[in-house]
């Protein structure tokens, strides 16, 4: 078993604080170290490094040349250890673009740190821990936000000269000469204690981190090299006035945009290093709160030439537009929405049972244990309730007030508008795969449309009306601002479809799902009056009747595995821009959420002017529309007759699936077709254009002779 050290990316300076604040994010740089006891080691320091992820053609493989493993080689060696135990090896997972301005390097040196701490066994404080961190880094703002997380503001003591001088040593004599091994046997200097000092700030739940991480490295120390040695008294209260402001506001929910973006102007760096990155000034001139909504401000991200954006709401706009300026100069980038790492570095060591761990999730022998200690926080379930309490309000209709917090949800049918006992259609589903993209996304406020959408088109198309809907969500640990997200999503599906979100269930479950994911389901209820037709009336549909089709939203919740592998095998990212509209990334597009038809459909069942409904989920056209059929009919359609979406388009081709595939599949553009008496197809299509919907009549009821659902002209989709 090994030991695993988990270290946060970061971002430091946020605009006006250079060399003072940073902020840790949720990209972690992982090193596994295993120490298996043998005499000699063949590898110099006794080290053996295996690295994989970003950089892994140029990074240093050698323990004394490696920018980890040096700075545990320069902490052994102050506590008197000359080398790692034999044979130790370190296996580095490295997702931090390098160079980039995301603390790679702060990152590296954190590990490195708790790397000798673990093997030197040298019970470290972390304060401590900054102290050797800081020897080597000199800036405290990436490397105390990686070691304690979150949004940290730092200073630095005020040296003795002695002190100083020992922290002005160059590297080359701290480290091993010159981080090429030979080992002089010297003591290494030590850092003076407590050289570094921090405090967090409150983080409001809702800011986001937009980066924008163009193709190419700016080194730190370069970035460090263009600045000016002295400052003008107006710019250094320039960014004084701002930083003391910025600190609170961006704690402050909701948060205040306009004094966010004032706030994060800068003289001290950003101006100087303008030169290193191509367009740097026009860029971040380029949004404001008021050009793109959601924004809160924008700056360098450490030393560049990563942009951070700061949002809370629009972030693919906001990537998109910054990615289109950067290629306006012909620098690629990729992009990423973070959010703050508030744990910091965590070391997870193997015990005597092998799967418990030495972090927060084991109690010492003796101590008392609590049900936080196991992974679930019953405060972090009661913030979630806090928060969506507001949103979940919004659903209320006559019948349920949609208050959560009693143990089950109520309707009052009578007041619903069913003064006679109605019959009740109950229905039940998930997203699916869907929620994967979410995450890589980190958008977590659709899914929960698509969820509800999923229950209450199934309903609808029975001739229901949706009254009250029930989720459950259930992950490993708790992201309040996400499960949040999410029940906002909810609360808008149900406000689409009328219905009351009268409850639902969160479950934290540690270790049964992965970190950062989660998994949804939820139950929709609806009533048919008495007396009022339970659709499909098979025994009213004949040969000739039309068949109308409802435009969809994309790939609604279906078929998502599929669509999945197809960008993988493509090697696209999800934050790629879509092949198939250059104004979206690929995630973005295809998070579109699920239409949900449920007040037109009705608009058109209560005047009695539909036979039958087939909502299309899995399954396509050709497995969803015989459901609503009689024996002894059959759906003939047309694909001539409706457009087929470019994001099906693409998908057909680079999946290469046959039409038939492609049919049984995703909704191919229709999410809802409609049996109706010829005669009132085009009152029926009125109607339901009122409502905003795309209407085709796509075909019509045919004797059956084979099949149930015939697609002719199937070629036209290529
Ligand atoms: N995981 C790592 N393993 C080894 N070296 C690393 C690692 N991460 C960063 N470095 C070193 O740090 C350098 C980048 O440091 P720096 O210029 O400060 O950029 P950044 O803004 O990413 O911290 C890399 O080029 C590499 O030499
Ligand atoms: N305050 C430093 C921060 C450097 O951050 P990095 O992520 O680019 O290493 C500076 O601006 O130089």
């Amino acid at each position: 078993m090994a030991t695993v050290i988990k270290v946060p990316c970061s971002s430091a300076n946020i605009g006006p604080g250079f060399d003072v604040i940073g902020l840790a994010l949720d990209v972690f740089l992982e090193v596994e170290v295993t120490v298996t006891p043998q005499e000699k080691s063949e590898h110099a320091l006794n080290c053996r490094i295996t690295y994989e992820g970003v950089g892994a053609e140029n990074v240093p493989l050698v323990a004394a040349d490696n920018l980890i493993t040096r700075t545990a080689v320069y902490v052994l060696r102050c506590h008197g250890i000359r080398a790692f135990p034999s044979e130790t090896h370190v296996h580095i997972r490295n997702p931090i673009p390098l160079g980039r301005g995301l603390g790679s390097s702060g990152a590296a040196i954190v590990a490195g740190v708790n790397l000798a701490n673990e093997v030197g066994d040298l019970k470290l404080s972390k304060a401590r821990m900054l102290d050797y961190c800081l020897m080597e880094e000199r800036h405290p703002d990436n490397v105390a936000a990686a070691l304690y997380g979150g949004f940290v503001g730092t200073y630095l003591n005020e040296l003795s000269p002695e002190d100083t001088e020992r922290l002005e040593i160059p590297l080359s004599e701290v480290l091993p000469e010159p981080a090429g091994g030979v080992d002089t046997g010297l003591r290494p200097p030590e850092p003076p204690h407590n050289i570094g000092h921090f405090k967090k700030f409150k983080w409001a739940p809702e800011i986001k981190c937009i980066c924008i991480i163009p193709d190419f490295e700016v080194s730190t120390a370069k970035a460090r090299e263009v600045l000016p040695e002295t400052y003008s008294r107006k710019d250094a209260v320039f960014n004084m006035q701002r930083l003391a402001l910025l600190t609170s506001a961006l704690g402050e929910s909701p948060p205040d945009s306009d004094m966010i973006y004032t706030a994060m102007q800068d003289k001290i760096h950003q101006p100087y290093r303008r030169g290193l990155i191509p367009g740097l000034t026009e860029i971040l001139q380029s949004v404001t709160p008021q050009s793109h909504p959601g924004l809160l401000g924008i700056c360098l991200s450490g030393a560049g030439p990563t942009i951070l954006a700061l949002a809370t709401d629009n972030f693919d706009s906001i990537a998109s537009h910054l990615l289109n300026q950067f290629k306006k100069e012909g620098i690629t980038c990729d992009w990423k929405l973070l959010q703050p790492a508030e744990e910091g570095t965590t070391v997870t060591r193997p015990t005597a049972t092998a799967t418990a761990t030495a972090t927060a999730t084991t109690a010492p022998k003796g101590e008392a244990m609590t049900y936080a200690s196991s992974g679930v926080s019953i405060d972090a379930g009661n913030e979630l309730v806090k928060q969506i309490k507001a949103s979940v309000a919004t659903t209320k209709r006559p019948g349920a007030d949609a208050e959560i917090g009693g143990f089950g949800g109520l309707l009052d049918l009578q007041a619903a508008g069913y003064a006679e006992p109605p019959i009740l259609v109950g229905a039940i589903d998930g997203i699916g795969t869907k929620v994967k993209i979410a995450f890589e996304m980190g958008k977590h406020d659709t899914v929960g449309i698509d969820l509800v959408a999923m229950n209450v088109n199934d309903l609808v198309v029975q001739g229901a009306e949706p009254l009250m809907f029930l989720d459950y969500y259930a992950c490993s640990k708790l992201n309040v601002p996400d499960a949040a997200a999410f029940v906002r999503g909810v609360a808008d599906g149900c406000r689409q479809s009328g219905s009351a979100l009268v409850g639902g269930e969160t479950a934290e479950m540690p270790g049964l799902y992965k970190e950062g994911e989660y998994d949804a389901g939820g139950a929709a209820i609806g009533a048919i009056s008495r007396g009022s037709p339970i659709l499909p009336l098979k025994n009213e549909m004949e040969v000739g009747d039309v068949l109308l089709g409802l435009a969809s939203n994309g790939a609604h919740s279906n078929g998502f595995s599929l669509i999945r592998k197809i960008i993988e095998t493509k090697g696209l990212s999800f934050h790629d821009v879509a092949p198939w509209s250059e104004d979206e990334t690929v995630g973005a597009a295809l998070l579109a959420p699920t239409r949900i038809y449920v007040k037109p459909l009705l608009a058109v069942t209560r005047k009695h002017l539909v036979k039958g409904m087939a909502h299309i989920t899995g399954g396509g056209l050709t497995e969803n529309i015989p459901r609503m059929l009689p024996k002894t009919l059959a759906a003939e359609l047309d694909a001539k007759t409706w457009p087929v979406p470019a994001v099906f388009k693409w998908l057909k081709a680079a999946g290469n699936l046959e039409n038939s595939e492609f049919a049984r599949t995703w909704n191919t553009g229709l999410g809802m077709v409609l049996v109706v008496d010829a005669n009132h197809a085009r009152q029926v299509t009125e109607i339901l254009q009122e409502y905003g919907e795309k209407v085709y009549t796509v075909g019509a009821l045919v004797k059956k002779a084979e099949e149930e659902c015939v697609v002719r002209n199937m070629d036209v989709w290529g």
